[in-house]
């Protein structure tokens, strides 16, 4: 196999202590030499016999090798990233398809009740359209070594990159025409924080475009193949008061039908705009319908709004949902520690969901600024040992009196019983990290003959279940919003997001690649290390 290497100079003296599989690995890479995430999953890395880091990047397994020797490495990165940040457009497959003046008209102001027979009212000479050329910068802070905190570099140098992604919203030329639309929407894995947000915003948008047959699939991909399960027509009326609670107004499920399966029932039905809320998963399958569409030769647009609680979706500031969740994860870590100071010698063990990413955990002992211990699924930790979680509970109760930890559900699995089953999406299921903390506890203050009244708080439906705060609420709109205008404008497999406050399109791939997670040389887990005041556990 063709292989392209280099040998990173920073020496990398110290000696792993972690265990080396792949996903450790890679976070001892990152933590050792801030690389950008974009790389890392094309990168291998050995310790060469001079100390150095040997990284080499095999040409046949991964899109992303440079060579940085090559001295138009970087104009050769950039062309290489807008191919790949290119969002698929409908004349892809169609190049002669027909394009109209946009229908999306700020002066229009009641078009459901419009009789369009004289056409639509344009405005055309609005400023309101974003040209397809505009772009947002990926990445903004020019990082002048690879050891400045949180580094993301690309190259060993850290040399400045101007990472371009195209800037979302409402499009002067639209290829759909309204009335020939049906649009369908289905929200699809676990409950979030503003789903009814964003379908409601996707309706009113898609009014005001004059499309008059919208859709809701039931129960998430299982409503295109469940005969028992009727699609529900949807109407601005019928949305108007659904953000007033959380949960899906469609109702959301796991598994379900093939991708085949999924559009030819599309087809059945004359679904050609079709708007996907979930996440990672959900989106891999969003995908698989925009690349099976494309080979049947179907002009539809498939639109994605990422949908995670866990926020582990990568490039993006954040996913709806998240902020409302950290904000219900803050209550319950205020119970645990009213709960722990009130009780002598009191500990609370809080336990909030994080898959594979520590981020509501993260963000929420920040926030609350009561946590003592934040454990994260990317920071290895020993529960026992004189370095151990335990050890420093000990430490804690005989100079503070009480404790509270904060734990991801996703933390910890070296140290649970592993079951091998997964759910209907394939995901797997989790030991439980809390109960195993809540018990390992209670067992070894008893052994060491000190008293601790352990309170053990799992919310983690509860903070699901919520509807969305204010900020999670604008940004749902947006985010409605600009799935309606990336269909019109013709786009298909692509999602949207928030990037540095402004609003974009991805291509999925993009974003779905691994999911996101905290990086442990973050400045942000580094000032969670900082406000809990914890060491390494290892
Ligand atoms: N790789 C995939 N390809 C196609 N569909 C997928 C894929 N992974 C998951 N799905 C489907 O996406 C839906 C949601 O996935 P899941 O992992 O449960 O939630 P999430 O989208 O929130 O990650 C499920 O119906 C599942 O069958
Ligand atoms: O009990 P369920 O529905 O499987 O949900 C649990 C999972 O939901 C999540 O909050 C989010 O997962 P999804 O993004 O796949 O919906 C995970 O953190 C958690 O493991
Ligand atoms: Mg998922």
């Amino acid at each position: 196999m063709e292989t392209l290497s280099h040998t990173i100079t920073t020496s990398a003296s110290a000696k792993p202590r972690l265990p080396r599989n792949d996903n450790v690995h890679r976070r001892l890479l990152r933590f050792r030499h801030g690389f950008s995430s974009l790389n890392l999953g094309t990168l291998r890395s050995q310790r060469s016999s001079s100390g150095f880091f040997k990284v080499e990047c095999s040409q046949q397994s991964s899109k992303n090798c440079i060579d940085f020797t090559d001295p138009d490495w970087k104009s050769k990165f950039q062309q290489d990233f807008e191919r790949r940040f290119n969002i698929p457009h409908i004349t892809d497959t169609f190049p002669d398809a027909h394009l109209f003046p946009s229908t999306f008209c700020l002066r229009m102001r009641t078009p459901v009740t419009e009789d369009f027979a004289e056409g639509y009212p344009s405005d055309e000479e609005w400023h309101g359209y974003i040209n397809n050329n505009d772009r947002v910068l990926l990445k903004v802070i020019h990082y002048s070594s690879p050891t400045s905190a949180g580094a993301e570099c690309i190259d060993p140098n850290c040399t400045w990159v101007e990472q371009w992604v195209h800037r979302a919203g409402p499009r002067e030329k639209i290829y759909f025409k309204p009335e020939e639309v049906k649009a369908a929407i289905v929200t699809c894995g676990g409950l979030c924080p503003g789903l009814n947000d964003v379908i409601r915003q996707i309706v009113i948008t898609l009014e005001i475009y004059g499309v008059k047959n919208i859709v809701g699939i039931p129960f998430g991909y299982r409503g295109f193949s469940d005969k028992g399960l009727a699609e529900m027509p949807l109407l601005r009326k019928v949305v108007q008061n659904i953000h007033l609670s959380g949960g899906s107004l469609l109702g959301v499920s796991r598994g379900g039908p093939s991708v085949s399966d999924i559009v030819s029932s599309m087809e059945e039905r004359g679904i050609n705009m079709l708007f996907v809320l979930g996440g990672n998963g959900t989106h891999a399958g969003a995908n698989a319908i925009h690349d099976e569409c494309r080979k049947r030769k179907l002009k539809v647009a498939v639109v994605g709004v990422p949908k995670t609680i866990d926020n582990d979706i990568l490039l993006m500031d954040k996913t709806f949902g998240f902020d409302t969740a950290v904000e219900e994860a803050q209550r319950a870590i205020n119970s645990a520690y009213i709960e722990a100071h009130s009780a002598y010698h009191g500990i609370g063990v809080v336990k909030l969901m994080g898959r594979s990413s520590g981020f509501i955990a993260m963000q929420s002992s920040l926030a609350s600024g009561q946590v003592d211990i934040c454990l994260i699924p990317e920071v290895p930790f020993n529960l026992h040992g004189p370095h151990g979680v335990l050890r420093h509970l000990k430490y804690l109760i005989e100079t503070k009196g009480s404790a509270v930890v904060c734990v991801a559900e996703g933390a910890g699995q070296n140290l649970v019983e592993k079951t091998n089953a997964t759910d209907a999406s394939g995901n797997i299921v989790l030991g439980d990290i809390g109960v195993r903390i809540q018990q390992e506890t209670k067992k070894y203050f008893k052994e060491i003959g000190i008293p601790a009244d352990v309170k053990y708080i799992d919310p983690t439906y509860m903070i699901r279940a919520c509807r969305a705060n204010a900020s999670d609420g604008i940004l749902c709109t947006v985010l409605g919003q600009n799935a309606v205008h990336g269909a019109f404008a013709g786009y298909s497999g692509i999602t949207v997001g928030i990037c540095n406050t402004h609003y974009v399109y991805f291509p999925i791939p993009e974003v779905i690649s691994h999911p996101r997670e905290v990086d442990p040389n973050s400045r942000m887990w580094h000032r969670c290390l900082t406000s809990t005041g914890q060491p390494d556990f290892i």
